[in-house]
């Protein structure tokens, strides 16, 4: 089912208007078939602005995307407006991606059956409920056989059925050869199976590595909150030193750090310029974030 086609942005940067900021420089990133690679980063930071430029809905203002894999994607918001049913646009999608008319129309019943959206088969797109609109929306996507599936935020708003069921079938693809890249705010998300996590900061990728990642599971985690300068993105030191990076109440960030590197992170944060405010540091057992 992989392929061997592979897609890789070279020197790549994206600036919206001539004279906008750059949410992202320099970017050098290759998706191999069957990877599977997060991505993570604070609000604003880009995260849905690589992820267009992988699925090949934008273009890059500088450097160049080489290598077009089939290629499916989730955006964070589906238009729901469209004149079908869940089931005919589906089968219409099917169609598009070459199956006979029959063979679509199976494939758009199975994936709705797997996402318990059946019900929902004969509902009118505009009429579908958020969570209902995005099962469709990740239906479209699987039901492609895409050899690069982009996610941004894709489990949002699906019910715990289905965020099981879309974690499993991504899983199972890449296992097969389809690259995934994905955005999700649950750090547990794949945690297990994801191959590489890249952190987007100052608009570039920092990498964490995946023997890092792997340990990381098994050993106790100190999760540090911290609150900066009011919408001060936390300084890049921290970010490539956390393992984890979530947004917490009122502006505050909570970062996840294997135990050697707690004090390196503390240091961190306490000596940015202008320092961070330490609201509190807990260590917490294996398995428990
Ligand atoms: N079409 C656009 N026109 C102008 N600015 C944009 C556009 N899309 C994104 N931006 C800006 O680019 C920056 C990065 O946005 P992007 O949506 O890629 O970040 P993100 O990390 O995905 O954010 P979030 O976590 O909030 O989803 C933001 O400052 C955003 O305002």
């Amino acid at each position: 089912m992989g392929s061997e086609v592979r897609i890789r942005l070279d020197g790549v940067g994206r600036r919206y208007g001539l004279r906008g900021r750059w949410v992202l420089r320099g970017v050098d990133l290759e998706v191999a078939p069957g990877a599977l690679i997060r991505i993570e980063g604070a609000n604003g930071t880009g995260k849905s602005t690589l992820l267009r430029l992988l699925a090949g809905l934008d273009a890059p203002t500088e450097g160049r995307v080489a290598g077009r894999p089939r290629t499916a994607f989730v955006p964070e918001r589906f238009p729901a407006a469209l004149p079908f049913t869940a089931a005919g646009y589906l089968t219409h999608l099917g169609a598009v991606h070459g199956l006979t008319r029959k063979a679509a129309a199976r494939a758009a019943d199975e994936w709705l059956e797997r996402f318990g959206a059946s019900g929902h088969a004969r509902t009118p797109m505009a009429e579908l409920s958020k969570g209902g609109s995005q099962k469709v929306a990740v239906a479209q996507a699987l039901l492609a056989a895409p050899e690069l599936l982009v996610l941004d935020e894709a489990w949002t708003g699906l019910d715990a059925a289905a965020r099981e069921e879309l974690e499993r079938a991504v899983a199972e693809r890449t296992a097969d050869g389809t690259a995934a890249v994905f955005v999700d705010h649950d750090p547990r998300r794949l945690a297990e199976v994801t191959d590489t996590t890249y952190t987007v900061v100052d608009g570039a990728l920092a990498l964490r590595a995946a023997a890092e990642e792997a340990a990381c599971p098994g050993r106790p985690r100190v999760v540090v909150e911290a609150r900066g300068p009011a919408g001060a993105e936390p300084p890049g030191e921290v970010v490539r030193l956390a393992v984890s990076v979530a947004e917490a109440e009122g502006g505050a960030y909570r970062f996840g750090v294997t135990e050697p590197r707690s004090d390196a992170i503390l240091r961190a944060l306490l000596g940015a310029r202008p320092p961070w405010h330490v609201v509190s540091v807990n260590l917490y057992e294996a398995g428990s974030l």
